[in-house]
């Protein structure tokens, strides 16, 4: 039988409960939009197969819960994913995306947290952070403009700081989304995509 597809790259999106990461990752995988917010309730997935130079890549997004009630669950799904040294481990995702909302101060704030839980399970595992693991910062809701309480240069030094990128999207309007998901040299998350495949 023809395999379903050439790669398999996974994503794990963290942040505040609230900020859009269900949206994005509905965003990501089906290109649509609701308003209506219904809290994720400890993990959830979501599989988009894209086709880049005729390989197939299949993207496994996967979508936690924000809400601290739920922090062991999701915890304890990337205590054991996090940190795997390469090859990636069938269960690692290969990139974690923080997501704040740009309209609430507290999670940008909060951003810090979820570095340091991704840095002390990571650390727990390897000494070594994030090893394996790729990061990308994502300010979410830029739609709002008129509500930022975040400003751009404030993440943008974060991100230096912590030597990862960063994007401003929308999962409403769709900005910068593409961006994210980006080809070779856009900066977004295909440029690991395509370092995970062979040579040609
Ligand atoms: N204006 C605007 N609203 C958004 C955007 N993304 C999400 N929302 C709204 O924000 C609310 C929360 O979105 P979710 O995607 O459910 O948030 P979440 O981060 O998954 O929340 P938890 O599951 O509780 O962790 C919903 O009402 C969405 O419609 C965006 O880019 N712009």
């Amino acid at each position: 039988m023809a395999k379903a597809y050439d790669h398999l790259f996974k994503l794990l999106l963290i942040g505040d409960s609230g900020v859009g990461k269900t949206c994005l990752v509905i965003r990501f995988a089906e290109d649509n939009f609701s308003s209506t917010y219904i809290s994720t309730i400890g993990i959830d997935f979501k599989i988009r197969t894209v086709d880049i130079d005729g390989k197939k890549i299949k993207l496994q997004v996967w979508d936690t819960a924000g809400q601290e009630r739920f922090k062991t669950i999701t915890t304890a799904y990337y205590r054991g994913a996090v940190g795997v040294p390469a090859p990636p481990d069938p269960r690692s995702p290969q990139g974690i995306v923080l997501v704040y909302d740009i309209t609430d101060e507290k999670s940008f704030e909060n951003i810090q947290n979820w570095m340091k839980s991704i840095k002390e399970v990571g650390g727990e595992i390897l000494g070594n952070a994030s090893a394996g693991v790729e990061r990308l910062l994502l300010g979410n809701k830029c739609d709002m403009e008129g509500r930022r309480k975040v400003q751009r240069d404030a993440a943008e030094k974060l991100a230096k700081e912590h030597g990862i990128r960063f994007f401003e999207t929308s999962a409403k309007s769709s900005e910068n989304v593409e961006e994210v998901r980006g080809g070779p040299g856009a900066g977004g998350l295909h440029p690991q995509i395509w370092g995970t495949l062979p040579p040609p």
